[in-house]
């Protein structure tokens, strides 16, 4: 069955309208996940709201606790998870107030645990194609239905933050490295995401240009909260339509996102460590048994 879960970014705490919406608290080996997770039905499809800087704003980009969400999320039985992210703009095109609905990722942060697999238990799944293009359709669709103007792909930089980048950054990501949307938070949620056998894609809503647009200035925090205000009173919109696409139904998904396990396991059964397979449960207790 569908079990939508929604990592909600900078502006997005709650959603409403969910039936017999509850807050649930998740306890994971990784630790605790950013908030407790608001779970309900919607149109028949269960759908599960993680904030990802909890409620109130407390977690810094850096110190999200990416790895506890994932595996809160898959825990409770989420199968596709959407991501919905401000960003910066590198595109004219791509103006404040737009979505885009991301397809690739350049990873720049450095300062963040990356992997659920490590000396013990090693793995390497493929990133070629880190969102899932079946979900990324039902939210180009949704976002299109809310009257959104909406991309189809763009590549998202994640930078490590929290400082916004300088002028020669956001020339060089640009120009010269070809980022359409700049962020601080999808790395490495998206390498965990498809770690933990999860379809995923981004929404990325732009509130700026970032620094290097030579009539907007330098980005501005005040400026990106009024714009991120109207940009959440959208994606609720869209994410409303989201159960309709989706359906309660839920074929295998046709890019293979939730096998990415299969081939992926290197460390021979009798030298796995038995205490990080025991922390693995939710993330790969399908090919670990
Ligand atoms: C509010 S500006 C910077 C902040 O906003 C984005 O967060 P999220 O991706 O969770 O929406 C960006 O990545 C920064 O963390
Ligand atoms: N310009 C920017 N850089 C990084 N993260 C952002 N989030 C919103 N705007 C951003």
């Amino acid at each position: 069955m569908t079990h939508i879960g929604i990592i909600g970014g900078s502006g997005l705490y709650e959603i409403e309208g969910l039936e017999g919406a509850t807050w649930q608290e998740v306890e994971t080996p990784w630790g605790a996940p950013s908030d407790a997770i608001l779970t309900g039905t919607l149109e028949g499809v269960t759908l599960s709201f993680l904030p990802r800087h909890g409620r109130g704003h407390v977690h810094s980009p850096t110190d999200v606790p990416y790895r506890a969400n994932i595996d809160a999320l898959k825990r409770i039985g989420v199968t596709d998870v959407i991501s919905v992210s401000a960003c910066g703009s590198f595109r004219e095109e791509m103006a404040p107030g737009h979505f885009v609905v991301v397809d690739q990722f350049i990873d720049r942060t450095v300062n963040r645990e990356k992997s659920f697999f490590s000396a013990g238990c090693v793995a390497h799944v493929s990133m070629a194609h880190p969102t899932c293009p079946r979900l990324a359709e039902y939210c180009f669709e949704a976002a299109e239905a809310a009257g959104v103007t909406v991309h189809r792909g763009g590549t998202y930089l994640a930078m490590e933050g929290p400082q916004f980048s300088s002028l020669a950054e956001s020339r060089m990501y640009r120009e010269s490295w070809g980022a359409d949307v700049i962020g601080m938070t999808n790395m490495p949620e998206a390498k965990l995401a498809r770690e933990a056998e999860l379809c995923y894609v981004t929404v990325a809503m732009v509130t700026d240009y970032d620094s290097w647009h030579p009539d907007h200035g330098a980005v501005d925090i005040t400026q990106i909260v009024n714009i991120l205000q109207g940009n959440a009173v959208k994606a609720r919109d869209m994410l409303a339509r989201l159960p309709a696409l989706a359906g309660a139904t839920r074929a295998p998904c046709p890019h293979g996102c939730d096998h990415a396990l299969d081939f992926a396991l290197l460390t021979a059964p009798d030298k796995r460590d038995p205490a990080l397979v025991a922390r693995l449960d939710a993330v790969a207790g399908r090919v670990l048994g």
